[in-house]
């Protein structure tokens, strides 16, 4: 049985790392919101679009922690962001969801987005995937090293130097499997089970811009980052 050792430096990127993912913390408002009160389609949709703009902003100010991230090709660091944000948007409502809340609450937050005016086609796929996340029992470390491991994907579309992303995301994945094996002793196939939701994460991915367009209301209105960030409007 190898015996996995996380070296100084590994301590010292998942420290960085989670710090930096536990500065972004503006998520939890917004369960709690959907909890306290039941809102219209239209609020809930401005809801949607202010939380995903401040989201995008977060997820800039986490990427700039991670180390290496600001020495890429500029151009590179727009692409990483632009091709990440709708999944790192999707990863962080799901680690929200799959938060522990007092007796009910999550039944209540369930309802409140099933109802809140997404299309009844991508409800489906949206909660089987945040279950499936539920079902990993994430630690904080492997929440933040699995969203920075989405972000550093070398084949997002126009990065110019694959090789300089790998170099970054490397050692990341590295880190994070030690992490699994010494946080999940009993499940050897924990990461690779991680690294596959991301798969499931991009199909999911692969809805937002009519999960948007759909919504159950006319006349979508989107900020214009979020005209930057998701292929609407
Ligand atoms: O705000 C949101 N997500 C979000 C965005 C940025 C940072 C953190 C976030 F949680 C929206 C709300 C918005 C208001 C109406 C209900 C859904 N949201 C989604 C979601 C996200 C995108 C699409 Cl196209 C469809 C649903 N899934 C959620 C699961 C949760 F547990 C949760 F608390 C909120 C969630």
């Amino acid at each position: 049985k190898e015996k996995v050792e996380i070296t100084k430096e590994q301590k010292a990127l998942t420290k960085v790392i989670v710090e930096a993912y536990n500065r972004h913390q503006i998520p939890q408002d917004v369960a709690k919101k959907l909890l306290q009160d039941q809102y219209s389609v239209e609020e809930n949709f401005l809801l949607l679009t202010e939380m995903a703009t401040s989201q995008v902003q977060v997820i800039v100010e986490f990427t700039k922690s991670i180390p290496g991230f600001l020495s890429l090709d500029h151009e590179d660091q727009i692409a990483l962001l632009k091709g990440s944000a709708v999944e790192a948007m999707f990863l962080r409502s799901a680690q929200v969801f799959s938060k522990k809340m007092p007796n009910g609450h999550n039944g209540i937050l369930e309802e409140r987005i099933r109802k809140s005016g997404i299309s009844e086609e991508f409800i489906t796929p949206m909660f089987n995937f945040y279950k499936s996340i539920i079902g990993l029992h994430m630690s904080l470390e492997e929440q933040a090293l699995l969203t920075a491991i989405t972000i550093l994907t070398p084949d997002r579309p126009y990065v110019k130097d694959h090789q300089a992303v790998e170099k970054l995301q490397e050692p990341m994945l590295d880190v994070l499997r030690k992490v699994c094996v010494l946080q999940h002793p009993q499940e050897p196939q924990y990461f690779a089970r991680l690294l596959g939701r991301l798969t499931e994460l991009r199909t999911l991915t692969h809805y937002h811009a009519e999960m948007l367009t759909s919504w159950r209301m006319n006349d979508h209105k989107f900020t214009p980052l979020l005209c930057e960030i998701w292929d609407v409007q």
